[in-house]
């Protein structure tokens, strides 16, 4: 059954990009959020004054700080509050969820108990409904100009693929379907990280070789870890690996990128965090990938390099120095493996 209704969880740049694409599409639907005046403001100015303050909105779009009123009876939940909340808001909204409700989460982060991704931690409070992840290079103020983007739709249900992908594909939003929801959801959380490191690399000056080298070695290492932590290495080829890798090392848009930028010009990272104004979500999860890494036994060097810069003052100019002196590596491991050469 094609979608009809939707609700969207969160009322930041991302959730009303989606939330506006769906009402462009004749879906009915409601975006719930915490702030009443910015909820007044998209009801009655058609407009996110906080997020998106130059880019009128669908007068169809209903914003509501009911949060009740927004899930029940909804066909899709998009979850798309930052990962230290998900667990939380979505405690909230399960006494009004039924079992048929199809829910999909945009977050792209970790939650440090156990290590779970964001579908996990909604499959773990809704276990009755099916799960999707919404991930792939989607910079939310490139959307919301209607600039040509796409993205990925990941689930182990082949209908919610489907449906989410009719929801969601218009002019200017393409959508494409992934049975690796692991993958996909480990690829938005981890490149969040390479996108701090690649910030310190452009604050630097060091030039375009030096950027290549970053981002390719970026997307080894986070394959490699990603196929231990039981991903399909083919996902990171897609839009939701490299895709995404590309776009948030390269753009002054990513918030991580910038927070990275900003250690490189020399400000400390709590500086960083305050200038952003916004959640940079690599800064949290830079830390619990080298925990996991540790515990695991996973070669990341650029994951330690990045660690000893943000939370221990290295320089980042040396430690990118020391990171060339590392041991003898493969190109791609999945074609000649590391205890191979
Ligand atoms: N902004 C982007 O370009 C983009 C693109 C793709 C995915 N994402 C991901 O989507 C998620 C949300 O991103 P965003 O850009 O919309 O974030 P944001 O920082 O712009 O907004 C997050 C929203 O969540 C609200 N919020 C925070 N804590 C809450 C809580 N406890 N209860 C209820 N609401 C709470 C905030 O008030 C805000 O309205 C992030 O994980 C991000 O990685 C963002
Ligand atoms: O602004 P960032 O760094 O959270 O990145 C936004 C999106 O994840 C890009 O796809």
């Amino acid at each position: 059954m094609p979608i009809q209704s939707a609700a969207v969880v969160g009322g930041g740049s991302f959730g009303t990009v989606i939330a506006n694409i769906l009402a462009d599409n004749g879906i009915q639907t409601r975006q719930w959020m915490r702030d009443d005046s910015i909820a007044d403001a998209i009801n009655q100015q058609h407009i996110n004054p906080r997020y998106l303050p130059d880019t009128p909105l669908n007068p169809a779009l209903q914003a509501t700080t009911d949060l009740q009123a927004a899930v029940t009876n909804a066909d899709v939940v998009f979850v798309s509050v930052p990962s230290a909340s998900v667990r939380e808001v979505a405690e909230k909204f399960l006494p009004w969820l039924q079992a048929e409700q199809c829910l999909v989460s945009t977050t792209k982060g970790i939650e440090p108990e156990n290590f779970m991704l964001m579908s996990q931690v909604l499959s773990d409070v809704c276990p009755d409904n099916p799960v999707g992840v919404l991930s792939g290079p989607n910079l939310a103020k490139e959307i919301a100009r209607r600039e040509l983007a796409a993205s990925v739709i990941a689930s182990e249900n082949s209908d919610l693929r489907r449906e989410v992908q009719e929801a969601l594909s218009c002019d200017y939003f393409r959508v494409y379907a992934s049975n690796d929801p692991h993958g996909v959801e480990l690829g938005g959380a981890l490149k969040n990280i390479y996108a701090i490191a690649s910030g310190f690399v452009a604050a630097l000056g060091l030039g375009e070789n030096t950027r290549s080298m970053i981002i390719t070695r970026s997307l080894a290492e986070m394959s490699r870890f990603a196929v231990q932590m039981g991903a399909n290495p083919l996902t990171f080829l897609g839009l939701a690996g490299v895709g995404d890798l590309f776009v948030t090392c390269s753009s002054s848009l990513s918030r991580n990128y910038r927070v990275g930028f900003a250690i490189g010009e020399g400000k400390t990272l709590d500086e960083a965090i305050e200038s952003l104004g916004e959640v940079a979500e690599g800064v949290k999860t830079l830390r619990y990938v080298r925990e996991k890494a540790i515990e695991s036994d996973i070669y990341m060097p650029l994951v330690m390099g990045t660690y000893e810069v943000l939370f221990n003052g290295a320089n980042p100019k040396q430690v990118a120095q020391g990171l060339m002196r590392g041991e003898m590596a493969s190109d791609v491991e999945f074609a000649l493996s590391r205890n191979e050469i």
